[in-house]
């Protein structure tokens, strides 16, 4: 079993024993759900940086990145830097996250959050409401057409954007469907953890312009953005860049300054 499937199969054990403690209907009385969303889109297409930061304290490929963060610093930090976005890890087992972290984000911001995590049951679309996230991650490689047309339709129906994620022209040209907002290139293999920003390159032609187009994972240099946006990439995932230095925010500062 490669990593990815070990992470899918602990999630389904994690996701209907969630069930159980906290059903729907207890997700849906969060004062969160009622909560206007914040469109991740709609930032990146207004802006010329196009930065979405992201919170990870570890991680199955590099192990211990950021151990002793406090999330709504460095929310804070992300948003004083001039992020579009913020990309919150919530799975704990793999990544060290949790659910409590996007809820501490969202107390300590108003920026567009988005739920990272492995996404495959509409559960988990309610509890992203829940907790106060704007944006959902899809990731093509752990589903089907069918479950990515259903899980996209409900996340719209509750006001929440989509990001699918794709990493192969196979993932892409089945996933692409006008219940999607943006189209995001993984340039890190989640099977092997390869890292090549050519793949977003090598993807980008296939991808219909009505997508925002961004790149995730491998990026820490301003030439590496500056070259993606000659490919027509209006987004810039980054983690790791920013997470293992002591300062994410400031870090996530001095980079944007350099984009301007
Ligand atoms: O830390 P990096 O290399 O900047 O990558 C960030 C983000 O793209 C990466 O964490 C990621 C992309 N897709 C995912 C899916 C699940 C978990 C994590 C990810």
């Amino acid at each position: 079993m490669n990593i990815l499937d070990k992470i899918v199969t602990d999630k389904r054990k994690e996701v209907a024993l969630k069930k159980t403690v906290i059903p729907r209907s207890q997700l849906e009385r969060s004062v969160l759900f009622d909560r206007k969303s914040n469109s991740l889109a709609t930032a990146l297409k207004h802006s010329d940086t196009g930065i979405i930061a992201e919170h990870k304290r570890r991680s199955p490929s590099k192990d211990t990145i950021n151990q002793n963060t406090n999330v709504g610093q460095v929310a804070k930090g992300y948003k004083s830097a001039g992020v579009c976005g913020m990309s919150v890890l919530t799975d704990i087992k793999y990544f060290g996250g949790s659910i409590e972290d996007l809820v501490l984000a969202r107390a300590s911001v108003n920026i567009p959050l988005l739920r990272k995590d492995f996404i495959i049951d509409e559960y988990q679309i309610m509890e992203a409401k829940a907790y106060g996230a704007d944006v959902i991650l899809l990731i093509a490689a752990v589903l089907t057409k069918n479950e990515i047309k259903n899980l996209s339709e409900f996340a719209k129906s509750i006001n929440l954007d989509v990001l699918l994620e794709v990493h192969n022209e196979e993932e892409l040209t089945k996933s692409i469907m006008p219940s999607l907002d943006m189209l995001g290139v993984n340039n890190r293999n989640l099977k092997t953890f390869e890292v090549s920003l050519d793949t977003s390159k090598d993807l980008s032609s296939l991808i219909p312009e009505d997508f925002v187009k961004v790149s995730e994972s491998g990026i820490s240099s301003i030439e590496a953005i500056k070259s993606l946006k000659n490919y027509g990439y209006e987004g810039f995932l980054i983690g790791e860049n920013f997470m293992k230095t002591d300062k994410p925010g400031e870090s996530a500062h001095k980079f944007i300054d350099q984009l301007k």
